[in-house]
């Protein structure tokens, strides 16, 4: 499963975890503005937004899973099985979009959520594959901008819908809106000690710290994630200094984290948090930690050559590292 957050405690910092059993050999992906974005039924961008991001590169083309450019706006694809439905190419006056191409698409073209809202009314997000042996992923999308302003996108089978997102986290299944409404059962969550609400003929002893928080579910299941994250990201302190806050947010995706060894999907396979990504909307520096290495790694897209035409790409450093101190 997966998270996707933004956290804006002074510059917008949006990303998310990826969590799989298995790896597509991605990369950071940096496609400069020049590349030729080809789309199966709309005409190619050539001259477009750079995009920084993670990517596997298929045939010379960037495969997004989540990624921002460089006027700061983001967008990542999160799984969505069961409830994501594309449909045929349509024959009315619609934008046909591959669920494959519509992070380029909307990255390449829009610098925030409002311009973007004005291609997503005319999207009809179709049910192509990139090529027959890989099939299209069911996905649903946070998409979020340097206002901090940001909308879930989801394709389901009565149509596109695009919501405001109040709280700038998206995980899996359910639908959005239940999400959303969910939180509702955890108002009662809090991060100061709690008061006695319950009787005042009945004593309660503090036994421990932190008992405010203890309802907070603790699953790695898609909704308690979604309630974690919010809580955290909402109750997280905030700083101005980047580095402070890059840190802090990439302890907010932590905190949802799947260590390797407790979520099952198959026999001997295990889901666990491969990569966490964020990108600072407001200056477009790009951060990443992978499970072995909590390090951040940091790419600026500006020492690069952002009017090139060919792109550029980032192994992920994922090796253990420990810092030897004596
Ligand atoms: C698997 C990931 C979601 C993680 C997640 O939620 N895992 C829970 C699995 S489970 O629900 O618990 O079983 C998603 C997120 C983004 C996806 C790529 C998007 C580009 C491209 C789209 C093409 O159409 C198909 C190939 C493609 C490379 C996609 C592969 C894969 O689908 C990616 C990595």
């Amino acid at each position: 499963m997966c998270t996707s957050i933004i956290f804006s405690p002074a510059d917008h910092y949006f990303g998310r975890n990826l969590d799989l059993e298995i790896s597509f050999g991605q990369q950071v992906v940096i496609t400069p503005r020049k590349y030729e974005f080809k789309f199966k039924n709309m005409p190619s961008l050539k001259n477009h937004n750079a995009i920084v991001g993670i990517a596997m590169v298929a045939d010379g083309y960037p495969l997004y899973f989540d990624a921002s450019n460089e006027k700061g706006l983001g967008m990542a694809g999160l799984n969505y099985n069961g409830n994501a439905h594309y449909f045929p190419v349509t024959d009315e006056d619609k934008d046909n979009i591959a669920s494959f191409e519509f992070i380029p698409w909307i990255l390449g073209q829009c610098g925030t959520v409002a311009e973007a809202k004005n291609l997503l009314s005319r999207i009809n997000i179709t049910n192509l594959n990139f090529k027959p042996e890989m099939q299209a992923s069911p996905l649903h999308w946070l998409l979020a901008d340097k206002t901090g302003a940001s909308v879930v996108i989801e394709s389901d089978a009565d149509g596109l819908h695009v919501y405001d997102n109040p709280v700038g986290v998206l995980t899996n299944n359910p639908k959005f809106p239940l999400q959303l409404f969910n939180l509702n059962n955890y108002s009662n969550v809090s991060s100061a000690e709690p008061k006695n609400g319950f009787s005042k003929d009945v004593d309660f002893n503090l036994y421990s710290r932190e008992m405010g928080s203890r309802d907070l579910p603790g699953g790695a299941d898609s909704a308690s994630r979604f309630v974690r994250a919010t809580f955290n990201k909402f109750n997280a302190p905030v700083s101005d200094d980047n580095n402070k806050n890059i840190d802090t947010y990439f302890h907010i995706l932590h905190s949802v984290e799947q260590q390797k060894g407790v979520d099952q999907v198959g026999p001997g396979k295990f889901e666990y948090t491969i990569y966490s990504s964020g990108t600072n909307l407001d200056t477009s520096d790009f951060y990443y930690t992978t499970y072995e290495n909590k390090r951040i790694n940091h790419i600026d897209i500006h020492k690069e050559d952002l009017t090139a035409s060919d792109l550029i790409t980032f192994p992920m450093l994922d090796q253990v590292t420990i810092n030897d101190q004596n």
